[in-house]
């Protein structure tokens, strides 16, 4: 069958021009809608307007325009089927044997800060989506065309036979589904969360490819990368790689690691990251000495580690950062000289934030882990530890140095894996305790990784501690404050061993387990 009669009515009208010309060119009608007939005829490209086919004017603002019969049943008519093709005889009707369609800018529209709820509705296309998924119903006999990437594709095919093929067309009607599927499920989430019921009875977020990836966690594992199409600004997704080799897909999640650890701090921070936990996190008055600290938090495993910083990385800094081997550098920005220090190094990659959001401005975003045949879904632990929550528990109160290194602790053990116990002193982490089956284990790492450097330093856990153990572990290595949520019933315990040892203690009433 020959394609001789095409629908074209597009929003973005990139590229529709060349591809309407070249169709009139093979003798195919043009049938266009509004705004779309316009440009064609302005282009001189012969059209025929959607009201000539439907005898009916484009109405309610372009609410109504191809919502008829006229169209649908040319749309959906089964070619083969006498009975179909006499109702089409008996009625005047004519088939569509192509459709060209993209939607009302939606996703565009509510991606602006000042859009109006109206503005939003508006932009929900009605018309197009039916369209589409007529055509793509009945791709045995309709081809339908929603991406312009697939113009060329389809113009060499009528080119060649007249007509698309059956594969080509199987294709496009999947792709114009899954389509039509990502822009409802936007805008349910749009409604879905202005109604305050982020949660509803089906999960229909959608995301879209930002790129196929060599392999996932292990080689023999397929993998790619997608982001939610109003992805925010300063995150791995949106982040524009300067140099280096393609992200990998451990690569993705210790740059997301990293980043939601750095973002924990307002002042200059450097984050080293391994297997997803911080193996070394400074900060200091600048970048520079942030980037020392968290380097010498852990000399030996930062390397091959992933780096975010929170500042602009400079010459200096990026002179020490090209002195190990480093996956990743990733900052809201390099300054010129350290791009010409660090491209020399073919292996980095060297990712661009942009901006920086701190952990105070962030808003939770819905995580989701998957477990065989379902997932789960929670919002993003970004809660944020204010003075008046600390309570201190025992007879001695932390001093302003210990307190500051409380805090700094407290802000990094959030993103260990639990069990989770670290060590901080001089502003940096000095020991790491993370994903172990007890506190006590993660609290012998922590301290043994910390030798000598434990002595004087504070203590942060994750959850509480169900026993007193830990903190005659801790009192052994000479720790001399301790930052925990409490909540256990052998609480007691534990401020009694601190008593006995002189160590400071406060509780924060919040737990941070991260699994
Ligand atoms: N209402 C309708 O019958 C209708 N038919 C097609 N559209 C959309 O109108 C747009 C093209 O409009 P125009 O050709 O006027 O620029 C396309 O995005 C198409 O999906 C419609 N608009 C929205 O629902």
């Amino acid at each position: 069958m020959a394609i001789r009669r095409a629908l074209i009515s597009v929003s973005d009208k990139t590229g529709i021009v060349e591809f309407s010309r070249a169709l009139a060119g093979l003798g195919v009608q043009i049938i266009s809608t509004g705004g779309t007939a316009s440009l064609l005829e302005k282009e001189g490209v012969p059209v025929v307007g959607i009201s000539d086919v439907t005898g009916f004017p484009e109405i309610l603002d372009g609410r109504v325009k191809t919502l008829h019969p006229a169209v649908h049943s040319g749309l959906l008519a089964v070619r083969d089927d006498e009975k179909h093709q006499q109702a089409m005889k008996e009625l005047g009707l004519d088939y569509i044997d192509l459709v060209v369609v993209n939607l009302y800018p939606f996703a565009a529209t509510i991606a602006k800060p000042d859009v109006s709820y109206e503005d939003a509705i508006e932009n929900i296309d009605i018309g197009g989506p039916t369209m589409l998924r007529s055509a793509a119903k009945n791709h045995a006999f309709v081809t339908v065309v929603v991406d312009a990437a697939d113009y060329a594709n389809v113009l060499e095919e009528v080119k060649g036979a007249g007509d698309t093929t059956l594969e080509t067309r199987k294709r496009l009607a999947a792709k114009v589904f899954r389509h039509t599927g990502a822009y409802d499920a936007l805008i349910g989430d749009y409604l879905s969360k202005l109604q305050g019921d982020p949660l509803p009875e089906s999960y229909t977020v959608t995301y879209e490819k930002v790129q196929d990836l060599r392999y996932g966690e292990n080689p023999h594992q397929k993998a790619a990368f997608y982001r939610k199409p109003l992805a925010a600004p300063g995150n791995i997704t949106t982040a524009e790689q300067l140099h280096g080799k393609e992200l990998s897909y451990n690569n993705i999640n210790d740059a997301n690691a990293a980043l939601a650890i750095v973002k924990e701090f307002e002042e200059p921070a450097v984050v080293a990251v391994k297997h997803m936990n911080p193996c070394g996190v400074g900060i200091g008055t600048d970048i520079h000495e942030a980037y020392q600290k968290a380097y010498q938090a852990d000399p030996t495993s930062i390397f091959g580690g992933i780096v975010a910083a929170n500042r602009t990385i400079g010459a200096d800094t990026a002179q020490l950062l090209s002195e190990i081997f480093l996956e990743i550098i990733i900052a809201p920005d390099f300054t010129q000289e350290a791009l010409d220090i660090l491209t020399k190094k073919k292996n980095i990659r060297l990712l661009k934030l942009g901006t920086i959001q701190s952990a105070k401005e962030r808003q939770p975003d819905w995580l989701v882990t998957t477990v065989e045949g379902g997932m789960v879904v929670q919002e993003s632990d970004v809660h944020s530890l204010s003075m008046d929550d600390i309570k201190v528990v025992t007879n001695r109160k932390p001093t302003d140095e210990e307190l500051k290194q409380l805090l700094f602790g407290w802000k990094v053990v959030k993103h260990v894996k639990s069990n989770a116990i670290l060590l901080a002193a001089d502003n940096m982490t000095i020991g790491v305790g993370a994903g172990q089956m007890n506190r006590v284990g993660a609290a012998n790492i922590a301290i043994e990784q910390a030798g000598e450097k434990a002595r004087g330093a504070v203590l942060a856990s994750d959850a509480f501690f169900p026993m007193g153990d830990t903190l005659e572990l801790a009192a052994k290595a000479g720790i001399t404050a301790v930052i925990q949520p409490g909540g256990s019933i052998k609480d007691e315990e534990s401020i009694a061993v601190a008593n006995a040892n002189n160590i400071a203690m406060v509780l924060t009433g919040v737990r941070h387990f991260k699994h």
